[in-house]
């Protein structure tokens, strides 16, 4: 089957409370905003790109793609991005990723699309750990999603177990999902790539 039209939606709209309240998605790792590595991984891949934020909107502006905050007041989680992203994209389906996953495989996309025909929503697992932050998911699950989040619900793996999302396996490429959330974290990162 061929591979959908995607819109790419960076999710950068979290509090960043291990990172000390900075936000994630702007720290530099090797002088690039973390966000913006997750843009350049993904740009080929797509159709079209958002990047969802709560904070900061001016310089999530500087890459040049239509920012958004969520539409529901305080920070509700990831799935509220989901949400707001879905309401606003231009295509069925739509691929949301966390903004600090900056070494995420060239064939994430073509690997997650292959399961498209008889999905709604599909992720990535590593083997160990299920990765929801990153997101492949069809449009017509925002009902769904909106009755879940007024019913209070912000839970992303249980709202993707109501819809059957399927995990798609990446053990070949565990690290590629190393994402970063404390500052030590950024600082082993930005120094091992200086070696
Ligand atoms: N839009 C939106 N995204 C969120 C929200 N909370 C978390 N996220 C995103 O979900 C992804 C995973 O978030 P976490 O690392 O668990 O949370 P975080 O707030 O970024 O960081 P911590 O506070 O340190 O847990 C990141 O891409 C966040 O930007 C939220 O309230 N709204």
């Amino acid at each position: 089957m061929e591979k959908p039209s995607i819109t790419a939606i960076i999710l950068a709209g979290g509090k960043s409370t291990r990172m000390n309240g900075n936000d994630k998605g702007l720290l530099l790792l090797h002088q690039k905003p973390l966000y913006q590595h997750v843009i350049d991984c993904i740009k080929p891949h797509v159709d079209a790109i958002m990047v969802n934020c709560n904070r900061h909107t001016e310089q999530y502006q500087i890459a040049g793609y239509p920012v958004f905050s969520d539409d529901l007041a305080g920070f509700c989680g990831p799935l509220s991005g989901i949400y707001s992203g879905l309401l606003r994209s231009k295509t069925d389906w739509n691929l949301f990723i966390s903004c600090d996953t900056p070494f995420l495989p060239d064939d994430l996309i073509d690997r997650l699309a292959v399961y498209t025909a008889n999905n709604s929503a599909i992720y990535p697992y590593d083997g160990q750990h299920h990765h929801p932050t990153i997101l492949l998911i069809h449009k017509k699950n925002t009902p769904q999603l909106q009755a879940y989040l007024e019913q209070g619900g912000r839970k992303l793996m249980l709202f993707l177990e109501q819809i059957s999302a399927k995990s798609v396996d990446f053990s070949d490429k565990a690290v590629c999902f190393s994402n970063i959330n404390t500052q030590q974290e950024l600082n082993m990162f930005n120094h091992k790539e200086d070696e």
